[in-house]
């Protein structure tokens, strides 16, 4: 079981290099586009990696986008947390601004998709050639995370635009792979949110083969982990479960997604990582083939968020998962 993290929004962040040299960090989502492309200046999607980039963005066309061009350290260090073993995921979404997560169209999301694999995908020179951006040079992702958290189409759960995204990138990974036999893995992940139906994901877990699919066991008072320590009824992890089961990809691993410091969800939900003890022992034991692990939110937090016995909350973590 495994342990994955977000890295990029974390308050006075050390470079990503401190987190590769974490042995208890399996997975990085590294967050976020946060601004997609319907609605991103001269209409490429924004980035936005809290203080890890120097603010340079490229021009498309003669129009200023939103889309960084120069974050040196992510790109230094990517390869030493892959190198290190670990999957480096691009997170698209994340808190804000709202107005961002907008896909306006089925085409627009399969256009999305292009961009986001050729940009930061396998280097390809049909894009290069182009003139086309590589925000992080020669960086290849291991995949792309789901965080969509904002979209007006709550209330009808229909939205198809991310499982028509999310098909695209895995159309794009098998073409890319009987291409290039031998190649890596590339997986997709989601971040629902605990209540069910996700209001923006559900539609996606349902018809696209998601690898991961990491919920926000906090800040909603009606499924959070905080309820199941507080035994107060409605974690809902069982219910996850067969949401899982009746997904696209029903062999697709489910995490408890958790706050990785106090400071770091809406007060009441942090749990101390020895109240996640019997619920990682009753939910691993009842979903052997299912529970995939703990999503922490996020790295910085757990960091700062160490321990008397040296360990940050994520390697207090790990041990209670390999333990
Ligand atoms: C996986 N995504 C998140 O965990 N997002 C997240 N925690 N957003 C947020 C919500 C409220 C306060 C701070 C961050």
């Amino acid at each position: 079981t495994q342990v994955s993290t977000y890295y990029g929004q974390g308050a006075y962040q050390p470079r990503l290099s401190t987190f590769c040299a974490e042995s208890s960090l399996d997975i990085i989502n590294i967050g976020f586009v946060n601004v997609f492309p319907d609605v991103g200046k001269g209409g490429w999607p924004e980035t936005n990696f809290g203080n890890q980039c120097d603010g340079s963005v490229y021009v498309n066309d003669g129009v200023t986008t939103g889309l960084l061009a120069n974050c040196h350290q992510i790109v230094e260090d990517i390869p030493i947390c892959q190198d290190a073993g670990k999957k480096v995921f691009l997170s698209l979404g994340g808190a804000g601004p709202a107005s961002g997560q907008v896909i306006t169209s089925d085409d627009s999301a399969i256009a999305f998709a292009d961009f986001l694999w050729g940009a930061f995908g396998p280097v390809d020179s049909a894009w290069t050639s182009q003139g086309l951006p590589r925000p992080f040079d020669d960086v290849v992702f291991d995949g792309f995370d789901f965080d969509i958290e904002w979209g007006t189409d709550i209330g009808t759960y229909t939205s198809p635009r991310y499982a028509s995204l999310a098909n695209q990138l895995h159309s794009l990974y098998e073409t890319y792979r009987s291409n290039n036999p031998g190649s890596k893995q590339f997986y997709l992940s989601a971040a629902p949110q605990c209540a069910i139906p996700d209001a923006h994901l559900a539609n996606a877990i349902k018809n696209a083969p998601f690898d991961y699919i990491w919920v926000q066991f906090y800040n909603d008072q009606n499924c959070a982990a905080a309820n199941y320590v507080e035994k107060l009824g409605g974690f809902n992890f069982d219910d996850w479960v067969n949401v899982v089961l009746a997904g696209s990809n029903p062999d697709a691993k489910l995490f408890i997604g958790l706050p990785a410091e106090e400071s770091e969800a809406n007060a009441g939900f942090y749990i101390d990582y020895t109240d996640v003890v019997p619920m990682v022992d009753e939910y691993m034991t009842k979903y052997p083939s299912t529970f995939g692990g703990i999503m922490l939110w996020e790295a910085t937090g757990s960091l700062n968020n160490t321990s008397p016995n040296g360990n940050t909350y994520a390697d207090n973590i790990k041990e209670v998962l390999v333990n």
